[in-house]
C-alpha cells in the first residue's frame, strides 16, 4: 500500500474521529462488538461515515470521556490495528505496531513502502499479493513474517476486510495484525522435536536392521559350522544350541526345543553315551568353577567316536559378571583315526603289525630309564629265524611272508602284559621284558623256541635261535644291552640253532 499523505497518521482531527467512532459504536451496538478489533472497526466506520454521526452526540463533556475510552480501546489492543484508505494509503496505525515491528506508528505512516519497511524479505511478494486482494475488496487473513527493526523475524497473522459506506462504496480497508510468534515458536519447536524423533527413529531402525543382518550372518555361520555350540546361561539353562551340537550328541529335535532346558539334563544324556562317564562329570564340575577358557578335554563315546570339548565363561562387557558358559564340541573321530594311522605307519611293521625297530629303540630307552628309577631289572630277548633265506628261495617270497606273519602271531600269544614284541629286521625279532627275573626269562626263551618250531607252513622247516641279556647285570646301557642280547643269539646260532642262549658272561647254554 502507498505511503500516507501527511506527517501525522490521523487524516481528520482526533476529537472528530473519536466522537464519530463513539457514535458509530453506540449505533452498531458495543455489546456485540466486545474487543479491541471491533473498537478499531467502529473507529474505522466512524472515519468512513464522517461528521454525520456528530448529530447523535451529547454534551461536550460526554464527548470527551467517550473519545478517551475509544482511543484507549483502539490503542491498547494486543495486536496492531491499521486503517488504509481506499487507494491503499496507510491512514492510521495503532501504537502496538512498535511492539511488533520496532517501528513507531509515525514511521509506518511515513514509510514510502510499508511492506518493505515491515515485512520480512522472504514474505514480501506474498504480502503484496495479499494487499492486492484486500484492495480488490476481499476479506481474508494471511500468515507472514515481519522483520523486526532489530533483525528478528516475527510471525504474525493479518486479518483484513473492506469497510464500505451505505451505498456499498469502498471507504477504507481495516487490518488487524496479531503476533503469532509464540505459537510459531512452539510449532517450530514441535517440528524440530518431531524431526529429531524421526531422525532418532531412522537411526534406531538403521541399527536394528544392521543388527538383524548381523544376526542373520551369525546364524548362517552357526548353522553351517561343524562345531557344536552350546550356550548355557548363569542359571544353568540352555540359551542356544546350534544344529551341529544336536548332530554331534545325537540330541533329537531342534535348537529351539532345547531352550530353557537345564544343563544337568543334557549332561545326563551325554554321560549315557560316554565310556568314562564319571570322569566327564568330574571334569564338568571342575570347569564350571573356572572363569577362563578350559583346557581341551577329549571324550570317548561308546560308539567309538571321539569328541573334543572346550568351554569358557562369558562375562558381561566390561564387567566380571557371568552371563553363562559357552561350550564348544568338535567331533575329532576322523582326525584321531588319521593321526593314529600315521602313528601306526611310523611305529609298526606293516606285514606283521608288530612294533618296528624305531618303536623298539624308544621302548628300550624308556624301559631302561624306568628300570633305573625303579631299581629293577629289564630283559632283552632277540631271536632270528634259522635258514629263512632258503625258505624264500625255495618256496617263494610270499611263503616267506606267511612264515613271518605266523611267527609274529604265535609269539604274540605267548608274551605277557609286561612283555613287548618287536620285529626289528627281516627275520629278526625282539622281546622287551620289564621287571625280568632269570627264571621267567629262561621260560620265555624256551617258549619262543618251541612255538617257532611248531609252525607248519608248506612243509617248511622253521626254527629260531634265541639269546637274551639283562640290564643292569649284563649291560649298563641301551647299546650294550642290545649288543649283549645279539651276541647271545649268535651264540645260539653257533650252538646249532633252534635253541636259546644267554650272554657269554653268565656262561649259560642251550636248554
Ligand atoms: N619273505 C620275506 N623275506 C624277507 C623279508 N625281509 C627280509 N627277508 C629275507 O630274509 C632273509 C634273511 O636271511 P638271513 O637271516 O641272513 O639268512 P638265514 O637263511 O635266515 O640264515 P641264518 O640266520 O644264518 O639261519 C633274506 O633272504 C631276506 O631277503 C620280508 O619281509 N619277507
Amino acid at each position: 500500500m502507498a505511503r500516507g499523505a501527511g506527517k501525522k497518521h490521523w487524516t481528520i482531527p482526533l476529537w472528530q474521529a473519536l466522537l464519530v467512532g463513539l457514535a458509530a459504536l453506540l449505533g452498531a451496538g458495543l455489546a456485540r462488538a466486545g474487543g479491541a478489533g471491533d473498537a478499531a472497526e467502529a473507529l474505522a466506520a466512524a472515519l468512513a461515515s464522517g461528521a454525520t454521526a456528530l448529530l447523535f452526540l451529547g454534551p461536550a463533556y460526554r464527548r470527551g470521556v467517550a473519545a478517551k475510552r475509544l482511543k484507549l480501546i483502539a490503542e491498547t489492543g494486543a495486536g496492531a490495528e491499521m486503517a488504509f484508505s481506499a487507494d491503499g494509503r496507510l491512514m492510521w496505525v495503532s501504537p502496538a505496531i512498535a511492539t511488533l515491528s520496532g517501528y513507531s506508528a509515525d514511521e509506518c505512516v511515513a514509510a514510502p513502502d510499508l511492506i518493505n519497511l515491515l515485512v520480512d524479505e522472504l514474505d514480501r511478494g506474498y504480502a503484496r499479493e495479499q494487499c492486492a486482494r484486500a484492495m480488490a475488496g476481499e476479506t481474508g487473513q494471511s500468515e507472514m513474517r515481519l522483520r523486526h527493526r532489530q533483525g528478528a523475524a516475527v510471525w504474525v497473522t493479518c486479518f483484513w476486510r473492506p469497510v464500505r459506506d451505505d451505498g456499498g462504496q469502498l471507504q477504507m480497508i481495516r487490518m488487524s495484525i496479531v503476533s503469532d510468534q509464540a505459537r510459531k515458536t512452539t510449532e517450530l519447536q514441535l517440528l524440530e522435536t518431531v524431526a529429531a524423533l524421526r531422525r532418532a527413529q531412522g537411526l534406531s531402525e538403521h541399527y536394528l536392521s544392521r543388527n538383524r543382518d548381523e544376526r542373520q550372518r551369525l546364524q548362517a555361520l552357526l548353522d553351517v559350522i561343524e562345531l557344536g555350540i552350546l550356550f548355557v546361561d548363569a542359571d544353568r539353562r540352555v540359551r542356544y544350541a546350534n544344529p551341529a551340537l544336536l548332530r554331534i550328541w545325537g540330541f533329537g529335535g531342534t535348537g529351539e526345543g532345547l531352550l530353557g532346558v537345564r544343563d544337568a539334563r543334557l549332561l545326563a544324556e551325554a554321560m549315557a553315551q560316554l565310556e568314562a562317564a564319571e570322569d566327564y562329570r568330574i571334569h564338568v564340575d571342575v570347569v564350571q568353577k573356572q572363569r577362563g577358557r578350559s583346557e581341551p578335554y577329549e571324550l570317548r563315546l561308546i560308539n567309538g567316536r571321539r569328541l573334543q570339548e572346550v568351554s569358557a565363561m562369558v562375562t558381561a562387557e566390561g564387567t566380571t559378571r557371568s552371563l553363562g558358559r559357552l561350550w564348544v564340541f568338535e567331533d575329532v573321530t576322523e582326525q584321531r583315526r588319521a593321526s593314529e594311522d600315521l602313528l601306526r605307519l611310523a611305529e609298526r611293521d606293516p606285514l606283521t603289525n608288530l612294533y618296528n625297530r624305531r618303536r623298539f629303540h624308544d621302548a628300550l630307552e624308556s624301559g631302561l630309564a624306568g628300570a633305573q628309577r625303579g631299581q629293577t631289572q629289564i630283559g632283552l630277548m632277540m631271536f632270528d629265524l634259522d635258514g629263512f633265506k632258503p625258505i624264500n628261495d625255495s618256496l617263494g617270497h610270499q611263503t616267506g611272508d606267511e612264515v613271518l606273519v605266523a611267527v609274529a602271531t604265535s609269539i604274540r600269544r605267548v608274551v605277557r602284559r609286561n612283555e613287548q614284541l618287536f620285529r626289528v629286521g627281516g627275520d629278526e625279532f625282539a622281546i622287551l621284558i620289564a621287571e625280568a627275573n632269570e627264571l621267567a626269562l629262561q621260560e620265555l626263551a624256551q617258549r619262543v623256541v618251541t612255538e617257532v618250531a611248531g609252525i607248519k607252513i608248506a612243509g617248511a622247516s622253521i626254527s629260531a635261535s634265541v639269546g637274551y641279556a639283562c640290564y643292569p647285570d649284563d649291560a649298563p646301557s641301551v647299546d650294550a644291552l642290545v649288543a649283549a642280547a645279539d651276541s647271545a643269539m649268535y651264540r645260539a646260532k653257533s650252538a646249532g640253532k633252534n635253541c636259546w642262549q644267554t650272554c657269554a658272561a653268565r656262561g649259560r647254554h642251550r636248554s
